[in-house]
Formats: C-alpha cells, sequence, structure tokens
C-alpha cells in the first residue's frame, strides 16, 4: 500500500507511523505563488526574487594551477619510485616497495581531497524577503534536543541549550522543543521544568532587548548590565543555577520539590538508565490558556522524553533516541520542520531557524532540499586550538564543495530536516510542501490521553518488525548515523544545503583533553569506514542516485580509517632504515630531489596559507599537523582494526559519549594549552614508542655525520634524517609529557616505561 505517494510501500505494520509522514502535496499548492505574487507585488519587489543566493568560493584559479603542479611534482615522484626500485635481492627492496605503495595511497587521497576543494559554494539568504513573503504562512519547527548521561551531560548545561532554542526570533506558537533524555535522570527532569517557569522571564527579556547569544549562561558570561531588568533576570538565573547545582549535587530532587509536579511520580520506584518504562511529560502544552510569559505571549511547546529502555533491547544510541522523537512528536506538534541539536549546542543566532526556512521556502529551488546543515562550531576552544577540534578547512571549505555536488553531509546537530524526507521519503517532482497547509496540529485529547499514548510510541518493542532505524528515520547499527542517513536521503533523490553564516549558529563544546578526542575520532572513523565497506558504501550505492563527485567526495571521509597505514609506514619505516643505512630516497644532491621538495613544500606552504586564510594562527597550524597525524596514528588505526573485527563477529560496536565537563586542573592545563596525556591508554603507547623511536634514529644519524663525517652517506639518508627530524619537532608535547612533566597530565610512567623498551628493541632490530 503506497501511503506517501512517493514510491515506497510500506509493509502493513508500519502504517501506524503515518502521523509523521507529510501529507501529500495538495493540488492546490499553485495557491502559495499567486499569494506570494500578491504580495510581493504590494511590497513592490521582483515576484521571483529568490530567498538565497549561491556564490561560488573566490581564488579557484589559483589553486587549480597549483593542484595542477602539485600533479606533476607527484607524478615525477611516481616515476622516480618505479624506476629506481633496487633490484631483486638488495636490501631494502621490500622496504622500498612497502614505501611506494604508501606514496601511491598518499596520492590516490590526496586526488580526493583536491577533489572536496575544487569548487566550494557558500549560500546567503534574505531573511527579510521571508518574513514579507511568508511572515504569517512559516511553518513550525520540532525542535530536538538529546542527552544521554546527567554526569557528563550537566543538565544545566542541557537547560542552557532549550532556553536558547525556545528564545528563536520565530513564532513561540510554532516551536516545540522535544528533550530526550537517554539518561532517565529524575535530575534532567527536575531542570527542565526549571527551566520551563524560567522561559517565561527569559524568553520575553531576549525578544525586548534582542539579546545574542540566548543561552543564559552565555549571554551572561560576558553580557554587562543594561538595566533593573536584566539585573532581576540575572539573579533569576542565578537561583535557578544555584537550585539545579545544589540538587544535581544532592543527587536527589527533595520530598518538597516532587510535589511540584505529577511527573515526579515518573520516579518513585527509584531509576535505571538501562532499565525503565517509556516516560513522557508535557512540561509546557501550548493549548494551556496558562502558559504564557510575562507579557503575555505564547510559549513554545516542552516536552521531556526518556524513552523506555530494557536490557534485553537494543537501544541504537541517538539514533534510536532520535527515532523516537519523530514519532513522539508527530503525536503533539507533527512540525515539517525537524532541527536536532546535541545538548551542548546551544543557539548562538536567534536568526538560524529564518536562515533555514529561506531553503526550504524559496519558490524555484526549495523542492529538492531535504535538510540544511549548520558547521559545528565550538566556545571552549583555546586560542591555537591545542586538539585542532575546529576543523575548520572541514567546516569552511570541504562542506561547502560537497554542497555544489549535490549536497553535504549531515553531520548531527545543528541540522534542519523536512519531517517527511527524514522519514524515509522518496524524490518525486510533486514533492513540494504547501507550507499554507501545513497548519499546527490540532489536537483535542487530554495532557494524559497524548501522553499515555506517546509512550506507546516510545517503547522498546514499537520498532519490532516495522521499517524505523532501516527506511525511516535515522538509519540503525553505524556509530556516525547522521552520515549514513544523510547518505540514504540524498541518494532518494534529494539534496542538501550547507549554511555557514557568519554569525554562528550553534555552539557547542569540544574535548578538552587529547585521550577523549581521539576516541571521538575512532568512533567517527570507525563508522564512517563501516559505511564504505558496507552495502551503502556510496560508489556502489549511490551509483547512478548522486553525482559521481560526490560519491568520491564522501570517500575522502570514509576512507579516513584507511590512512592509519600507510601513515604507520612513512614515520616508523623511514627512520628504521635510517638506522639500518638503507636510502629510501634520492640524494640531496640529485635532480630527483626536487619533486620530493616541491610536493612537500607545496603541500605544507598550502595548508599553511589555507589555515591562515581561515582565520587560524601558525601555531593552530602546527597543532593541527599534529594531531592529523595523532588521528591517523591512532583513531584511525583503531577505527579500522575495529571494523575489521566487527565484521568477522569479535566486537560489537558502542557509543562512547564525549564528556562535557572537565577536572579543574585538567581545565587549567587546557587553558595554558598543555597537552594532556595523564591516563593510560595503547593510544599513548603508539604515539610515545614511535616518538621515541624517530628520537634514536635521529640521534644515531647525527653521531654518524658528525662522529664518522660521513658526507657521502647525509647525502643519500638526508631526506631520512630531515623527515626523522620533523617528526620530532612535532612530538615535543609527547616528550615533555613523559620526562620533564610533573603535574597530572602528564604521561604515566608505565607507558614511557613501555613505550622505551619498546622503541629500544624496534631500533636493535634495526642495528643488528
Ligand atoms: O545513547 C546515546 C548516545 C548519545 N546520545 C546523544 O548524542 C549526542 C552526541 O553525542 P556526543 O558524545 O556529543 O558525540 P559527538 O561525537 O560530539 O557527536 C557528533 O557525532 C555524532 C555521531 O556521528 C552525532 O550523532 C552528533 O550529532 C555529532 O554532534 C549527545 O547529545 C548525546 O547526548 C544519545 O542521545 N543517546
Ligand atoms: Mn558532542
Amino acid at each position: 500500500m503506497d501511503v506517501t505517494n512517493s514510491g515506497i510501500t510500506w509493509k502493513k505494520k508500519t502504517i501506524r507511523h503515518l502521523p509523521c509522514m507529510t501529507k501529500p502535496p495538495n493540488k492546490t499548492s499553485k495557491h502559495t505563488h499567486t499569494v506570494t505574487h500578491r504580495e510581493s507585488k504590494k511590497m513592490g519587489e521582483p515576484d521571483d526574487f529568490p530567498l538565497f543566493e549561491t556564490k561560488l568560493a573566490k581564488g579557484r584559479t589559483l589553486f587549480k594551477l597549483y593542484a595542477a603542479s602539485m600533479a606533476m611534482g607527484i607524478c615525477l615522484i611516481c616515476v622516480y619510485r618505479a624506476t629506481h626500485t633496487p633490484e631483486k635481492g638488495k636490501t631494502g627492496r621490500y622496504l622500498w616497495i612497502g614505501l611506494f605503495m604508501a606514496e601511491l595511497w598518499f596520492t590516490l587521497y590526496w586526488l580526493i581531497t583536491q577533489l572536496v576543494r575544487w569548487n566550494p559554494v557558500t549560500h546567503q539568504t534574505f531573511k527579510e524577503k521571508l518574513s514579507h513573503r511568508y511572515e504569517n504562512m512559516l511553518p513550525g519547527v520540532d525542535i530536538f534536543v538529546c542527552t544521554a548521561d546527567p554526569v557528563i551531560e550537566p543538565p544545566l548545561m542541557v537547560i542552557n541549550t532549550v532556553l536558547s532554542m525556545m528564545a528563536y526570533d520565530y513564532p513561540s506558537e510554532k516551536l516545540n522543543i522535544y528533550v530526550s533524555d537517554d539518561g532517565g535522570s529524575v535530575l534532567m527532569f527536575y531542570a527542565l521544568l526549571e527551566a520551563s517557569r524560567f522561559s517565561k522571564h527569559w524568553l520575553p527579556f531576549c525578544k525586548r532587548y534582542k539579546i545574542e547569544p540566548r543561552s543564559p549562561s552565555a549571554y551572561f558570561a560576558h553580557a554587562s548590565p543594561i538595566n533593573n531588568e536584566w539585573s532581576s533576570i540575572k539573579n533569576k538565573y542565578e537561583e535557578m543555577r544555584k537550585r539545579i547545582d545544589d540538587t544535581t549535587s544532592l543527587g536527589k530532587v527533595t520530598e518538597e520539590m516532587r510535589k511540584e509536579h505529577k511527573g515526579f511520580q515518573e520516579w518513585v520506584l527509584g531509576s535505571n538508565k538501562n532499565d525503565h518504562q517509556a516516560i513522557i511529560q508535557i512540561l509546557i502544552d501550548q493549548r494551556d490558556p496558562e502558559a504564557r510569559d510575562t507579557d503575555g505571549k505564547s510559549l513554545p511547546g516542552l516536552v521531556y522524553m526518556a524513552r523506555e529502555k530494557r536490557r534485553e533491547w537494543h537501544h541504537n544510541f541517538k539514533a534510536g533516541a532520535m527515532n523516537a522523537l519523530i514519532r513522539v512528536s508527530s503525536k503533539i506538534s507533527n512540525n515539517p520542520i525537524i532541527l536536532n541539536v546535541d545538548c551542548d549546542m546551544y543557539s548562538n543566532n536567534s536568526e538560524s531557524i529564518r536562515d533555514a526556512m529561506c531553503f526550504f521556502m524559496d519558490e524555484k529551488r526549495s523542492e529538492k532540499i531535504a535538510f540544511v546543515q549548520f558547521p559545528q562550531h565550538h566556545d571552549n576552544l583555546t586560542r591555537n586550538d591545542i586538539y585542532s577540534n575546529a576543523l575548520m578547512v572541514i567546516n569552511d571549505v570541504e562542506l561547502g564543495s560537497l554542497d555544489s555536488y549535490g549536497g553535504c553531509l549531515y553531520i548531527g546537530s545543528g541540522c534542519f530536516h523536512r519531517r517527511d524526507t527524514l522519514c524515509g521519503r522518496i524524490y518525486t517532482l510533486d514533492t513540494k510542501i504547501n507550507w499554507e497547509k501545513q497548519n499546527h496540529k490540532e489536537i483535542t485529547e487530554s495532557i494524559d490521553v497524548i501522553e499515555n499514548e506517546c509512550k506507546i510510541l516510545a517503547s522498546c518493542n514499537y520498532e519490532y518488525n516495522t521499517q524505523w532505524g532501516k527506511e525511516m528515520g535515522l538509519k540503525y547499527g553505524c556509530p556516525v548515523e547522521d552520515i549514513i542517513t544523510g547518505l540514504s536521503i540524498k541518494c532518494r533523490g534529494w539534496r542538501s544545503v550547507h549554511l555557514n553564516p557568519k554569525r554562528k549558529g550553534f555552539l557547542g563544546l569540544s574535548p578538552t583533553t587529547l585521550l577523549q578526542t581521539l576516541i571521538q575520532t575512532k568512533r567517527w572513523a570507525e563508522g564512517d569506514f563501516q559505511i564504505f565497506l558496507s552495502q551503502y558504501c556510496p560508489l556502489v550505492f549511490g551509483h547512478n542516485k548522486i553525482p559521481l563527485r560526490l560519491q568520491i567526495s564522501y570517500c575522502c571521509y570514509l576512507l579516513w580509517a584507511a590512512n592509519c597505514w600507510a601513515t604507520l609506514y612513512y614515520v616508523s619505516v623511514p627512520s628504521y632504515c635510517l638506522l639500518a643505512h638503507i636510502s629510501l630516497f634520492p640524494k640531496l644532491s640529485s635532480y630527483w630531489f626536487l619533486p620530493f621538495a616541491y610536493v612537500f613544500v607545496g603541500k605544507y606552504a598550502y595548508s599553511l596559507g589555507e589555515f591562515y586564510w581561515l582565520g587560524g594562527t601558525v601555531k593552530g597550524w602546527w597543532n593541527d599537523q599534529r594531531m592529523w597525524l595523532y588521528r591517523r596514528l591512532t583513531s584511525y588505526l583503531f577505527g579500522f582494526c575495529d571494523v575489521i573485527f566487527k565484521s568477522m563477529g569479535f566486537t560489537t560496536s558502542g557509543f562512547v559519549i564525549t564528556s562535557k565537563v572537565s577536572e579543574e586542573d585538567t581545565l587549567q592545563r587546557y587553558n595554558k594549552e598543555i597537552m594532556e596525556f595523564g591516563a593510560t591508554s595503547p593510544m599513548f603507547n603508539i604515539l610515545s614508542t614511535l616518538a621515541l623511536i624517530n628520537v634514536l634514529s635521529f640521534v644515531n644519524g647525527v653521531k654518524w655525520v658528525v662522529m664518522d663525517s660521513d658526507i657521502n652517506g647525509f647525502s643519500e639518508l638526508g631526506v631520512q634524517m630531515v623527515l626523522c627530524g620533523l617528526i620530532i619537532l612535532i612530538n615535543i608535547p609527547l616528550y615533555e609529557g613523559m620526562f620533564f612533566r610533573k603535574d597530572n597530565g602528564s604521561m604515566p610512567s608505565s607507558v614511557t616505561f613501555q613505550s622505551t623498551i619498546l622503541a629500544v628493541l624496534f631500533c636493535a632490530l634495526a642495528i643488528i
């Protein structure tokens, strides 16, 4: 039975999910245009002036010339490698061939990275035009905030995000905020109840003074007093903060508080994160005449949801939470646009919804657009971004290029979706939404009835034998549910937009230690590589569905993990050969040295230029280089191995949630940009061992040149010496952590000890 007009035939059992599907477009959709024409004519502007404009990035010709010259250099290197391979039986033949293969891999990957830099586009929106034409017709938006653990994602942080979402510059009656709490925590519920009360003061204040950002904590951190109202709001916020802090440190809500809301009864039997019934509480019911702010205006709806958890049912992490939210919201508000944010990503720009609407409501170019993704920015980065979490080049260049090929990635937080496309709708020529018909869902049942119905939608067995997690909603079984879901949306014929306005749309928290950063990247690399090896590999799955350029661009990320081998080879084998006096590169005096020098200098000069141009510092660039090296040597390696083990059935994938809190002294070191080790991890063993191997071989090389004055030998092994020297330079913070620091963030002595032994053994092997 075809229920969507979109060609997907749902199994009978899935028909009950219908509420979340947008109605098939109405035959009278032309009416929208008529209204537009009339209204816009009245305003005296051209009828079809678009709501957004797309521009190509500047300086592309220069970039293309650069890329061509690099390609020539790379070709020459390949010629050298192919013509100078040591003959059979000669020492180092296989090591040489290995190095050539590593270089071939880098070449392939370099080509892909050039493609994702080829043609970046940027968009500009015209929000005044949007409100001239459509102010009364703006569609409703359901906002999903996901949280999963009240300890590492403190409720106070979550409600700051929620308050910033409630305070969007958008008609409040068209906003509904849904908080999914996978921690099933009464503390979170309590904090949300506090937020619902505080919002009555906060929203009118934000709107009256047009303040930014609208997360109270972020706003008060930098704002100075305006007037008495300001001070009174600040006091209210501080009092609320104190109450929440006290309750959080107490670890439970008092009997007094319990009396304040019926919802607390859900926790009378205590709480267990992994085993509890579904909890749905509508904290602000938009139909309630009492639900007004202090100016008498209506408030956005606010709903708390903890989906049912049972040990015998896999909960599918964030994807599971999102799908439960899609269903629950379809029962309560069923708005056609869904915004999803992580619990730390507060809104930094109150106009972001309007920005996104410019794409969804544009008369000519909107119909294919399934989602609008904002980049993920962070507001806890230090000046030189020691763990390179800004991912500046990806956010500011690469995603824009993917956009020009048919759509940027869906990267989780900060993404506006059309509800129907998220639910599995296939693009057809009649998928344009008639916004006029998209009125708010009218419900008549009482709150209790709705809550009970929603509990069924959020129960464990609801999805059993349905298309949820497969063809509907976010896909299951992959640690990067966002990437795989975004890809399949595009393969259903849709496109997407990457929007990066000057005033950043969302700001979140990035990890503040090296290990957390590496573990986060490992989850991404693992998930991405899993997609590459699965049936969803864009080169296969996307064939004839998305442009080839987009298929290949996807591989830039999906092949992150596969980079580990070539990199591992490059930082260990040349140093090994330096110890063993095996030359792998041309002599410094040979002409063949030139292409190597050109490619090396060209690549890094370009990347420094690009980084600096995007607003980074030189030291930030240096940190960025270090972090890419570390990611490749650890996160990618572990991610790669885990995917292989998983495919053989040895392990299952998890989702290590990134902590959003740090210890006081860790935070101090982070702010001073001192690299944090302070824990044992095999990742650190790998990094330290490699760093020590390079020191040993460099020292050996220097001894050899100085003591034995072997200048000819130096010329032969010069490139390896330089490579080794650079690896040492980039590892300086690691040596400091191992040998020169005594604080809690230094390298645990057991790791230093084990790595030293391993490095010495490795070097002994080379010398013997
Ligand atoms: O079982 C879970 C696990 C996580 N989360 C939430 O998922 C979000 C992301 O988790 P986080 O630990 O912050 O991971 P990140 O790596 O920072 O998240 C990025 O990468 C994820 C995987 O690709 C995406 O889901 C996110 O949206 C994206 O911001 C957070 O709000 C969590 O509360 C859940 O709701 N349930
Ligand atoms: Mn996060």
